[in-house]
């Protein structure tokens, strides 16, 4: 490709930041400005023109997600090559660093990665462990939360400073010393250790800093108003003396301060990089001008802010469209009433996009869009892996790789059900907790498990055999295989099945799904070619799915085609669709107000800046259509229980023109009104500001059914969707026990396809076969698992 194709779509100033030399450079913008397609261009500009190696360059995105979609733009513009670059999310960077400095960080390249589930089990049961109570100052999530803040500030134990009065402190910092042995035995870091391990071995070590800022000579980040202070101290020592660091953001965009994000990265980038050269952005490629408008009255509106406005070639456009609904789950039938209606218009369903505040809000949306029969996507990665079997699966895989785990071990020892009760498990633990012992180790002691009855001790002799058992086999394996044989191993499919509920039917379909993930993950790895670089030694792939399970955050799980995307507000930055509909447009909701708090004004007047730019955030991912929906009642949870709420419009409606509704600009005051819903102006407006009053009348309202009587609050379940995955691998074919087969047998695989055999190992239904697949190339498998070709 040559310099003007990849210039040719690009305005003057978006080139200006393509063709920028050496040296740091910011990209400040508003959005739908093109900084993303900026950082895209740069790279492929970096590469072609001024011929970079691939592997010189590092990008960092926010969200997997993201990072999928700019390799693909890559991949587009610049064929395989794209594969070479270093392109992810802070964390994954991070844990790719450490997957390879694993030796000099004192950990096994195959270690595991702590999710904040993890963690939370993991406090919870060292506070267990040290007799401190569980009342609410000191309940897990406090200590965990005090134990992140101290890791995101760089400091471990040893380093954190409490007051000698500060009683809470102090427990805090024993569990954090306690909890930091339990991830030193288990081999396996969490979040915080991502980014702080690197940064550490960095600052260490010079001769490891020189050869890491040489590597990268270019830096490029997008989303740069939400990085941390840690993260930016990585980007400094890895832009070393040649400082070619370009990033890309929008302070407006700032979102995730309660994360400990700092938007003065942004703002202040020309002091910490003195000589930065700095690019505005002005036009707006991807919204209609009605929905900028939009937007822009929201915003308008936050303090402490750099005015920028955006101008759009697409003027006018449709209406913005306002939903009433009685309760959350007539708001969820609207919506997906109305992306019914796109469809039918021809939108595709991955052009639509349902965004909302809180989690806890995507389930009566998830039911209406199953009542409609419109495929959904939950994009996010906890409402599939976040499930306790799906877990499970994982302690599994993980206790196989390193069995050393306490919190793995403990997680899955009864599960499914095999007959070892509480009082086994503590008799265990106490015993692993006086000999300082890993609970595997425990289990396999004679000592630890004579004094119980024999029906346990042959339950944890054969629990302990299934762990030695999955250590020795798994490994090696491909992740889809040795999921597949986590599963049949632990019989956790088969207790399910057993099962016969509906429950246990839907626990299978996500164990399945979970195999069919590792599948995927094996195909997408299958051609990828071997390291550069010698010394970088991969982990094996059950390590790798992990982790890329394990870093599914907010925003990653893989969108499939042909699918209305749900997602939390946050889980949306960076991204674009034809059609947007924000549910829950309510204060309390959005902007979200938490029902307990104790925060000062200056936070509270913060935290409302944030809800703002939230709001913000997700107007802008609307290309052509925005809509907007509501509900007059919401279920909250009271003190007595769950009960239903009456709710207030929320003030951001209020700051919207009615124009951009197709309303007339002001509504007659004497008209008269039909009885119906109407927005008011919230109650706590200022005289003065915007009201918009809507109802029936002005015509943009669909027709409404007949109230209703408040439905019980157990929904029965709703019908289940056809299956989507090919789950034509039966377990049956599993326990047959293939005999090894000879050289050149021609075999199949239920996953991998055909191939011929090359050699074997072992014997009988444990052996491992060596195969040359036709599609996915040599790899080593279980015998069971093949039939004759
Ligand atoms: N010069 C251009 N000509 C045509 N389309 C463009 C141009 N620049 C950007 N676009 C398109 O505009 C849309 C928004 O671009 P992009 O996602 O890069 O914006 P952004 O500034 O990163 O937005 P956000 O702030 O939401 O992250 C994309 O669909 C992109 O392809
Ligand atoms: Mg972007």
């Amino acid at each position: 490709m040559s310099a003007p194709d990849l210039l040719q779509d690009l305005n003057d100033a978006q080139a200006a930041a393509v063709l920028h030399g050496d040296g740091p450079l910011l990209v400040l913008a508003g959005a739908g400005s093109g900084k993303t397609r900026v950082i895209v261009h740069r790279i492929a500009h970096l590469v072609t023109e001024r011929r970079v190696m691939p592997w010189h360059v590092l990008a960092v995105t926010f969200t997997n997600k993201a990072a999928g979609e700019m390799r693909e733009r890559l991949e587009a513009l610049l064929g395989p090559q794209a594969r070479e670059l270093w392109l992810s999310t802070f964390h994954a960077f991070g844990a790719r660093f450490l997957r390879r400095e694993a030796h000099r960080a004192g950990l096994p390249p195959d270690f595991a990665i702590y999710d904040d589930d993890d963690q939370l089990r993991l406090v919870k049961s060292e506070l267990a462990a040290a007799g401190m109570g569980d009342d609410d100052r000191m309940g897990p999530r406090a200590v965990l939360t005090r134990i992140d803040r101290w890791k995101s500030a760089g400091h471990l134990p040893g380093g954190v400073k409490v007051g000698d009065y500060d009683v809470e402190g102090q427990a805090a910092l024993e569990i954090y010393r306690r909890y930091e042995k339990q991830l030193a035995r288990a081999g396996a870091v969490d979040f915080g250790d991502l980014l702080l391990r690197p940064l550490e071995l960095l600052e260490s070590d010079p001769d490891l800093l020189r050869y890491w800022s040489g590597r990268f000579r270019y830096l490029l980040v997008d989303e740069f108003q939400d990085t941390s202070a840690i993260q930016l101290e990585l980007v400094k020592l890895l832009a070393g003396a040649a400082r070619n660091v370009c990033v890309v953001g929008d302070d407006d965009q700032a979102i995730y301060r309660w994360r400990g994000a700092d938007v003065s990265n942004i703002l202040d980038f020309d002091r910490t990089f003195p000589g930065t050269r700095v690019v505005k952005l002005e036009q707006n490629y991807r919204s209609t001008s009605r929905i900028l408008e939009a937007a822009h009255a929201v915003i308008a509106k936050a303090a402490r802010r750099r005015e920028k406005k955006l101008w759009t070639a697409q003027e006018g456009g449709a209406p913005l469209r306002l939903l009433v609904a009685q309760d959350e789950h007539e708001e969820g039938e609207k919506v997906a009433r109305a992306a019914a209606g796109l469809r039918a218009e021809g939108v595709r369903l991955d052009e639509i996009a349902v965004l909302y505040r809180t989690n806890a809000q995507s389930r009566p949306l998830e039911a209406a869009m199953r009542s409609a029969r419109l495929p959904y996507v939950i994009v996010r990665g906890q409402s599939f892996y976040e499930r306790a079997e799906v877990k499970d699966a994982a302690a599994y895989l993980r206790l196989a790789l390193n069995p050393r785990s306490d919190l793995d071990l403990a997680r899955v020892i009864n599960r499914p059900a095999r007959g070892i009760g509480e009082k086994t498990v503590e008799r265990l633990r106490a015993y692993a907790a006086v000999k300082e012992l890993p609970l595997i180790e425990a289990l396999g002691d004679r000592d630890a498990i004579s004094e119980l009855k024999p029906a346990a001790r042959k339950a944890l002799a054969a629990f302990h055999d299934l762990v030695l058992g999955l250590n020795r086999d798994i490994g090696g394996l491909d992740a889809g295989v040795a999921v597949q044989e986590v599963l049949t191993r632990s019989e956790m499919i088969e207790k399910f099945r057993a099962e016969g509920s509906d429950e246990g039917v839907e626990r299978v379909e996500n164990l399945l799904e979970l195999v069919a993930a590792a599948r995927e993950f094996d195909e997408a790895h299958a051609g990828e070619p071997p390291p550069r670089d010698p010394e970088e030694q991969l982990p094996s792939p059950v390590a790798r799915f992990l982790e890329q399970l394990a870093l599914l955050g907010d925003a990653d799980a893989p969108t499939p085609e042909g699918r209305v995307a749900l997602m939390t507000l946050h889980a949306a930055k960076g991204l674009e669709f034809d059609a947007v509909f924000m549910a829950g447009m309510e204060d309390g909701t959005l902007p979200y107000e938490r029902p307990w708090s104790d925060d000062g004004p200056a936070e509270v007047a913060a935290a409302q800046d944030e809800e703002r730019r939230l709001c913000y955030v997700g107007m802008t991912r609307a290309k052509k259509l925005l809509t907007l929906s509501l509900a007059r009642r919401r279920m909250g949870f009271g003190e007595n229980g769950p009960s239903f709420r009456a709710t207030e419009p929320s003030r951001f409606l209020g700051d919207l023109p009615p124009e951009l509704f197709g309303l007339p600009a002001r509504a007659p005051a004497a008209a008269p009104r039909p009885s119906g819903p109407v927005i008011r102006r919230h109650p706590g407006a200022l005289p003065g500001e915007p009201v918009i009053e809507l109802d029936e009348a002005d015509g943009f309202q669909e027709s409404r059914p007949p109230p209703r009587a408040a439905p019980p609050l157990r929904r029965p379940a709703a019908p289940r969707g056809e299956p989507e995955i090919d789950y034509s691998y039966d377990q049956s074919q599993a326990s047959g026990g293939g005999a090894p087969f000879p050289r050149g047998a021609r075999v199949v695989h239920p996953s991998l396809g055909e191939g011929v055999v090359k050699s074997c190992d072992g014997a009988g239904a444990e052996a491992k076969v060596t195969v040359a697949f036709f599609g996915a190339g040599e790899k080593r498998v279980l015998a069971r698992f093949l039939r004759p070709g």
